[in-house]
C-alpha cells in the first residue's frame, strides 16, 4: 500500500535520526582511535629516550603524531557534521507538525464544504453529488432509483413556541434517526431549514419505495426530547423514481418537490410525483 505522504515526511526524520546515531557511534570510534594512539605514542617516545638513537622510529613516531592529529580533526568534523543533522532533524519534526496541522485543516475545511454544519449531514453539494454518481451508475446498469424530498411538517411553531435552539436541537434529533434509516450505499442529506434530501440506489418497485418512506415516517413519529419537553414532530415526503419520473438530476428532484407538496396539502405523509 502506498503510504501517504505525511507518513513519509515522518519517516524520513526517522531515517535522518537513524543516520545520526550511527555518524555518533562513528564518531566515538575515531574519538577513541585518537586517544589509543596518543597512548601509543607516548609510551613509544618513553621507550624511546632509554634506547640508542634511532631516526627510523623517531620518523615513524612523528607520522604516528600527524595520523593522530588528522583522526582527531576527523573526530572534531564528525561532531560538527552530527551536530548538523541533529538541527536537521529538529527542523524536520517542526515541519512534519506544520504539515499534519494543515493536512486537518485541509479535511476539515473538505468536511465543511461538503456537510450541513448543525447535523454533520451530507450537504446540497455532497448530495448532487452522489445523484449524479448514481444516476451514471443507474443508466449503465439499469438500475431503478428513487430520490425523497422530505419536508418538516409546522416546524416553524416549534421555533416559534420553543424558541431557535429548541428546534436546532429537533433538527439534530431528527438527522440523526434518518442516518439510522439509511442503507450504507443511500444518502440522506440536509438541504437547509427543515428539507432533506434522499437518494435511495437500487429499489426493486415503487411498493419497496413505499416501504422505505413508511419507515422513516414511522422514525420520526417517537417525540423529540428537549430538556423536559417532548416534542413530535411529523414530515411529508415526495418520491420521484428513476427513469419513470425524468433522467436528470434537476427534474428528479423538481418532481418529488412537487410531490412532497402533495404530501403536505394532503395529509397523506407520502406521495409518487406522476400518476403510476
Ligand atoms: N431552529 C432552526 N430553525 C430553522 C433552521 N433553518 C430554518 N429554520 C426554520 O424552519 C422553519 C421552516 O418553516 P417553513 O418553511 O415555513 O415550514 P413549516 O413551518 O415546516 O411549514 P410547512 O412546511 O408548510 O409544514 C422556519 O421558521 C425557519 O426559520 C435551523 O437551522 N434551525
Amino acid at each position: 500500500m502506498k503510504s501517504p505522504p505525511i507518513n513519509k515526511a515522518a519517516n524520513a526524520a526517522t531515517r535522518l535520526a537513524k543516520v545520526l546515531d550511527h555518524s555518533e557511534q562513528i564518531k566515538d570510534v575515531v574519538e577513541e582511535c585518537a586517544e589509543e594512539l596518543s597512548s601509543v605514542n607516548l609510551v613509544l617516545k618513553e621507550s624511546l629516550a632509554d634506547i640508542d638513537h634511532q631516526p627510523e622510529v623517531e620518523n615513524a613516531i612523528e607520522k604516528s603524531g600527524e595520523v593522530k592529529g588528522k583522526v582527531q580533526e576527523a573526530a572534531e568534523q564528525l561532531t560538527i557534521v552530527n551536530q548538523a543533522l541533529e538541527h536537521e532533524i529538529r527542523e524536520r519534526e517542526v515541519l512534519e507538525h506544520q504539515l499534519i496541522s494543515v493536512r486537518q485543516q485541509e479535511a476539515s475545511a473538505r468536511h465543511e464544504a461538503f456537510h450541513d454544519a448543525l447535523t454533520g449531514l451530507p450537504n446540497r453539494v455532497l448530495f448532487n453529488d452522489r445523484l449524479e454518481h448514481g444516476l451514471a451508475q443507474a443508466k449503465r446498469h439499469e438500475w431503478t432509483l428513487a430520490i425523497m424530498f422530505l419536508d418538516l411538517d409546522e416546524f416553524k411553531s416549534i421555533n416559534d413556541q420553543y424558541g431557535h435552539d429548541a428546534g436546532d436541537h429537533v433538527l439534530k434529533i431528527i438527522s440523526k434517526r434518518l442516518i439510522e434509516t439509511t442503507r450504507v450505499d443511500d444518502t440522506v442529506s440536509r438541504h437547509g431549514g427543515d428539507e432533506f434530501l434522499y437518494l435511495i440506489m437500487e429499489v426493486d418497485d415503487r411498493q419497496d419505495i413505499a416501504l422505505i418512506a413508511e419507515k422513516i415516517i414511522k422514525a420520526l413519529q417517537a417525540p423529540c426530547k428537549v430538556g423536559k419537553l417532548e416534542l413530535v414532530v411529523t414530515a411529508s415526503i415526495g418520491i420521484s423514481v428513476f427513469p419513470d419520473d425524468g433522467e436528470s438530476a434537476d427534474v428528479l428532484i423538481k418532481s418529488a418537490d412537487k410531490a412532497m407538496y402533495q404530501a403536505k396539502r394532503t395529509k397523506s405523509g407520502y406521495a409518487f410525483a406522476g400518476k403510476h
